[in-house]
């Protein structure tokens, strides 16, 4: 019999991906949507069919019992009992191929390539949709979409504007934002510990119960998902050759694998790749004290039994089980037993643990037990010796290891003292890539190290455009206009960066056309520098800002100050002691800066060079259109601007920095602005929400400093909004999160005395209140906690159960993550 049914297939989920692809670079919304929508659709129904199969086929043919027909095995003749151990497979693969076949199709049709199959990991589908929804005016989905979108891809700055800009429309709810990829289990566990938190105990419960239903129920699930193909990851497919138990031992021990790793599949919260710890058990513990908290002894001493399964030594929970059974009474508290579904699971857990480490011992086959509860005999006593040993052995070697990178490290400082200097000289003069260009001063004739004059760098028109540039976006722009200058009251000042420019251009404000000149033509000083220097490793922008100090007339009588006093662009000038600090707040990682001149029509504003006393000058060199002075912008190249008495002096102040690291945020995004602009479909979109591309955006850049400037002006300083305002968008719960841990740090920081013992009432609320009852009230156990006395405790605030590290870990690097912006700023 042939159980595939070949016609009846379902679409196959990548192929309806690609059609949608295909409609979006068409422009045509309507089928973006019906083929990504119906894409997702089927790929939840391969996912649930296959889930199904297996787990109804392993019901019918599960391997309990003898196989009627083929008789009782016959003692001391193995290869019948096999013949029936291999017929139930092969009825069980013949079970799940028609279950299969029957609801999806061939099986061929639905092998979908791992790079689509990433698409929907990372939940590219939705970056789609959320644009097709919005063309179609179909708002409620599109922030819905964007909002999916943004869960798994926190870092996707367009979508994090987007969803600013969606959440100033008119006519978008708050409950618009769904996550629509959310998983039950999941949802209800968050649910359940926000009402926790909040001292709802009763509702609490109803969600950590729903989580644990849902729980097992995705348990099945993820776990019927394993029993696919076997992943021949690091075998050499043709050189793969195992008899037929070894190479079912290599399939099982790797679905086994896979099913013991559900555990952390399940704890990933969402949008994340962190986990939360010790999922499961977290579940009872807090059941246990939501229960006690509504009264319900019966439950949370089944709860806290339910616990102890996995954690049978945990003080607390042995003294909060004995105070719920005092008050519950002893005989009735005997009686309650712990959930059977969680003695099953633990031991179907524990035997898979023991198959795995059998194997890891017999073949090698590495096995990481995800579980923290795992009791320390499951893992065979010599592996956990050989493994203290690796290890031992581990540390070891990290310990030598980072006495020979100290060892290396000073050799290293020492050669560059002596030869640095050297060196740096000899390397500098490459190519400077334009015929046009013309160097006009070395270091030798500037006197110093890693410095240079060009010339002709860009034209006179050239010129003209950006000085035009920064006029009219200083007079459009917000709050330049009039600004005294921070380095000196006698100018004025005026700065645009290249993404303001390129947002002015695109409100119109000013040509885009010379926005997008502001932006190449710093692109081409960068190649030039790079190429001069004769740098191993590419250059990155790190600040770019296109400044006019403007003489304010009146202001110059008597004046005797800088126009920008002498500074180092990477350290801090101490000129009394001759030394440059490289700390913050100075930018430490620029490496190199760039002046690109663009007008000689004022007088003084002549640049220097001087030495680190930052009085005796070493050169001086007078701006010039398309003059650049390049320079590195470290100790060795102190430098200012001579006082601007009449008139207006622009220029291009560039830095850059050799750490990809520290590549400037704005520019990514004006990078990709100006390829949405340059896109004919996004003419008409361009003051919309962005597209989705094909590659979006790096979700794992680095966090840069967003906008920075040299030195902050005061007015300015809040040059971050879009950071600001975006981290809010990204959720409350993040900013009370840092508050709540700064608060923690302060309180640490106030009574240190205070701390272990707030801690310890944290971390297991009743144990406290049960002991100070007992002993208050005197008698035997039983009798002391009353219903009454337990209303009059006070209220459970600081009560969560086990706060788990990982927890902690978010909450210490969002602090930190707030204190480094505090820094930058
Ligand atoms: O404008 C100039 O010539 C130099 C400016 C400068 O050194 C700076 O802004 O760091
Ligand atoms: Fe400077």
């Amino acid at each position: 019999d042939t159980p595939i049914n070949l016609n009846a297939g379902l679409e196959p989920y990548d192929l309806l991906f690609d059609n949608a692809v295909e409609a979006y670079y068409k422009g045509d919304w309507i089928s973006v949507i019906l083929n990504m929508e119906r894409a997702l659709r089927n790929k939840g129904t391969v996912r649930r069919v296959r889930a199904h199969c297996r787990l109804s086929c392993a019901n019918q043919t599960d391997f309990g019992e003898p196989v009627p027909g083929v008789g009782v095995p016959i003692p001391g003749s193995g290869s019948v009992e096999d013949l029936s151990f291999f017929q139930k497979i092969l009825k069980r693969a013949d079970c799940v191929n028609s279950c299969e076949g029957e609801k999806l199709g061939h099986p061929s049709l639905h092998k979908i390539s791992e790079a689509v199959e990433l698409e929907f990991r990372k939940r590219t589908p939705y970056n789609y949709l959320q644009v097709a929804y919005f063309k179609i005016n179909k708002l409620d989905k599109a922030v819905a979409a964007a909002h999916t979108f943004y869960q798994a891809n926190p870092d996707h700055l367009e979508m994090r504007q987007n969803l600013d800009y969606y959440r100033m429309m008119a006519g978008v709810k708050e409950t618009d934002f769904k996550d629509l990829e959310a998983r039950p289990h999941m949802e209800e566990f968050l649910e359940g510990k926000r009402l926790y938190s909040a001292d709802d105990f009763a509702p609490s419960v109803d969600h950590f119960e729903g989580a644990v239903t849902e729980y097992f129920s995705a348990d099945l699930e993820c776990r019927a998902l394993c029993e696919g193909a076997y992943d021949y990851d690091g075998y050499n497919y043709l050189e793969y050759s195992a008899d037929l138990f070894q190479a079912m031992t290599d399939h099982y021990i790797q679905v086994l694998n896979c099913k013991q790793n559900c555990v952390v599949d399940l704890a990933t919260l969402p949008g994340s790749d962190k986990t939360v710890e010790d999922f499961l058990p977290s579940h009872f513990n807090y059941l246990q004290f939501s229960y006690y908290n509504a009264e319900n002894y019966e439950k949370a001493i089944e709860c806290s039994k339910t616990y102890l399964l996995f954690h049978p030594e945990d003080e607390v929970m042995v003294q909060n089980l004995a105070f719920y059974s005092a008050t519950l009474g002893e005989d009735k508290a005997a009686g309650i037993t712990a959930r059977e579904v969680v003695q099953q699971y633990i031991k179907q857990s524990l035997l898979e643990k023991e198959l795995l480490y059998f194997a890891y011992e017999v073949f090698g086959i590495t096995f990481v037990d995800p579980d923290k509860w795992t009791p320390t005999d499951v893992m065979p006593l010599k592996l956990r010796e050989k493994q203290k040993v690796e290890r031992e052995t581990a540390a070891r070697i990290t310990e030598e290891i980072g006495n020979l990178m100290k060892e290396i490290e000073t050799l290293v400082e020492e050669k560059n003292k002596d030869s640095g200097e050297l060196s740096k000289v000899v390397r500098e003069g490459g190519s400077v890539l334009y015929d046009d260009i013309t160097v006009t001063m070395t270091s030798k004739s500037l006197n110093g190290s890693q410095r240079v004059v060009l010339d002709n760098v860009i034209t006179e028109d050239e010129c003209r455009e950006l000085h035009r540039l920064s006029n009219t976006a200083a007079m459009m722009g917000d709050g330049y206009r009039g600004k005294p200058s921070p380095h000196s009251p006698s100018e004025m000042f005026q700065g645009v960066t290249v993404l303001k420019a390129l947002k002015l251009g695109q409100e119109g404000k000013v040509p885009l056309k010379s926005a997008r000149l502001f932006f190449e033509l710093s692109e081409k000083v960068r190649k030039v520098l790079e190429s001069y220097f004769r740098l191993e490793t590419p250059l990155y922008f790190s600040y770019t800002h296109l400044v006019c100090r403007s003489a304010i007339d009146e202001k110059q009588e008597g004046r005797e100050d800088l126009s920008h006093p002498v500074h180092a662009d990477n350290c801090l000038l101490v000129s009394e002691l001759n030394e440059c600090i490289k700390e913050p707040p100075a930018y430490t990682h620029r490496d190199y800066s760039a002046i690109l001149y663009l007008n000689d029509d004022f007088e003084g504003g002549n640049f220097l060079f001087s030495e680190l006393d930052a009085k005796t000058v070493t050169a001086v060199v007078r701006p010039q259109c398309g003059r650049v002075v390049g320079f590195g912008a470290g100790k060795e190249n102190p430098h200012g601007v001579k006082a601007v008495t009449k008139g207006q002096r622009c220029a291009v102040a560039l830095w850059f920095t050799l750490d990809p690291r520290h590549t400037e945020k704005e520019r990514i995004q004006a990078e990709d602005l100006l390829k949405m602009f340059s896109s004919p479909l996004d003419a008409e979109f361009q003051r919309s929400p962005s597209e989705p591309k094909p590659k979006p955006v790096q979700s794992d850049q680095p966090a840069t400093e967003t906008a920075e400037q040299p030195i902050p002006e005061p007015g300015k300083q809040a040059a971050k909004p879009k950071q600001k305002s975006a981290e809010k968008a990204d959720g409350k719960q993040k900013v009370k999160q840092s508050d709540k841990a700064k608060a923690k740090a302060a309180e640490k920081k106030d009574k240190p005395a205070a701390k272990k013992n707030a801690d310890a009432k944290k971390d297991k609320p009743p144990v406290k209140k049960a002991a100070a009852d007992k002993s208050g009230g005197g008698g035997g156990g039983g009798s002391v906690a009353k219903a009454t006395d337990t209303k009059q405790r006070p209220k459970a605030k600081s009560s969560e159960p086990h706060k788990d590290s990982q927890e902690r870990r978010t909450e210490a690097s969002s602090a930190a993550d707030s204190e480094k912006d505090k820094d930058e700023l």
